[in-house]
């Protein structure tokens, strides 16, 4: 006899109902969509275009969440994941997908959040393929819970659909191959130390120059185009480097379209747009929180012999009270963290009124909230182009330029 969980609500399938059904669409959590007589049933791993046999394991208040069982008729676009711990661990969503097909989907879900979030009908660029779509992660952070006894449970990431137990990570298929070669020693000397941990950590493991560091404070180095960047191990920096060159050359293209001879960079991290789009202004200014970060964006500048880039450390709406670009003629990139701008930055930003923004993204929700302020101010969406820097996951970063209307 199957046990059925407590708090299960029976209503419209009984636990573990058997369903066969067409998937028609994927969600923005990376999960099949389909409908049993104009009801939604999500079910993660099956594929649109699929006859699937699924297991309902929840019943929500508008829809259904169930398990693949069987894929009846596959899709043309389904391959076989690299990583054996693929479906279980929750790294990655996207591995059994054709990565043509991943690009194709996470374009698709721009253009639907635009239009059903900020009502925008807007054309949005098909994603821009990253070069490497494995071993392609600088960073990983595995973590694991307060040893029971003397002895290290499981160390990883968190399990798919759970927001606490952590599947072991031996290897990681989107990670570089140095963390890979380094990863097995990391995890012995936290599993020989276990007596030490008095409770669970999150550990940092970071390629730099083709070797991985673990400390946070450790200096860390990338390179960019012809640039240079250290800043902290434990500080925020673009986690795969083999799309940055496109990425940045996009941006830069984007900022200088208006013929703007001043850039402003704020939530500016270690100055990688700052730095990259310097050439192509008189005068750069950038904003960054964290003081390590803009410590080191200054030295960046010093070290790349650029001269003509200034950093403050700061919250990003602070640079409006020292700005004294001519607004016409000013161009400002915003790369704020996942929870998008505060409104206090926005409300400063309008005021100051640029005539061009490239507002770039990690979380297309968040930016696509933000759209909605920048209509209000009178800013018009001239392009959106995504950029897949998260390959085989759900995640995609996102860059959209604003261009002010005439007053
Ligand atoms: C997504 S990262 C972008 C960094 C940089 N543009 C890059 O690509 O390397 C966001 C940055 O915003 C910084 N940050 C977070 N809140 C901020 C705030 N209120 N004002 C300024 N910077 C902030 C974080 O420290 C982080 O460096």
């Amino acid at each position: 006899m199957v046990q059925v969980p407590k708090n299960f609500v029976s209503d419209p399938f009984p636990y573990h109902h058997v369903l066969e059904l067409e998937i028609d669409n994927l969600s923005n959590m990376g999960y099949g969509v389909g409908r049993v007589d104009g009801w939604v049933v999500f079910v993660p791993y099956a594929l649109p275009g699929e006859l699937v046999k699924a297991r309902v394991y929840r019943n929500e208040k508008n829809c259904s969440m169930a398990d693949l069982v069987e894929v009846l008729r596959p899709s043309a676009e389904r391959v076989a994941p690299q990583c054996p711990i693929f479906g279980f661990c929750g790294g990655c969503q996207y591995q059994h997908v054709a990565y043509g097909a991943q690009l194709e989907w996470k374009t698709g879900q721009v253009a639907e959040l635009l239009r059903l979030q900020a009502g925008l009908e807007v054309p949005v660029s098909p994603a821009v393929p990253s070069p490497q779509v494995y071993h392609y992660r600088s960073k990983i952070t595995p973590h694991f819970h307060k040893p029971k006894g003397e002895k290290v449970g499981n160390i990883g990431f968190l399990k798919v659909g759970s927001r606490t137990e952590v599947v072991d990570v031996k290897q990681c298929c989107i990670a570089m191959e140095e963390i890979n070669v380094a990863l097995p020693m990391v995890r012995q000397m936290v599993h020989q130390a276990a007596a030490q941990y008095k409770r669970g950590a999150t550990l940092l493991m970071r390629v730099s120059e083709g070797s991985v560091v673990t400390n946070n404070n450790a200096v860390a180095t990338e390179h960019v185009g012809d640039l240079t960047f250290n800043f902290l191990a434990g500080d925020f920096f673009q986690n795969n480097p083999y799309i940055l060159p496109l990425f940045t050359d996009y941006v830069a293209e984007q900022a200088c379209a208006g013929g703007a001879r001043f850039l402003v960079d704020a939530y500016c991290g270690s100055g990688l747009f700052a730095l990259s789009l310097a050439r192509r202004f008189e005068r750069v200014l950038g904003v960054e929180v964290s003081e390590s970060s803009a410590d080191w964006a200054r030295s960046n500048a010093r070290m790349n012999g650029i001269e003509h880039a200034e950093f403050m450390a700061a919250s990003a709406e602070a640079i409006f009270a020292s700005v004294d670009f001519p607004a016409q003629e000013t161009a400002v990139v915003i790369d704020p963290p996942r929870k998008g701008c505060d409104l206090a930055f926005l409300n400063q930003l309008f005021a100051f009124g640029p005539q061009r923004v490239v507002y770039v993204s990690c979380n297309p929700s968040t930016q696509i909230r933000d759209l909605a302020e920048f209509d209000k101010a009178g800013y018009r969406v001239e392009r959106v182009q995504p950029f897949d820097l998260f390959p085989q996951t759900k995640h995609l970063e996102c860059v959209v330029t604003l261009v002010r209307g005439q007053d």
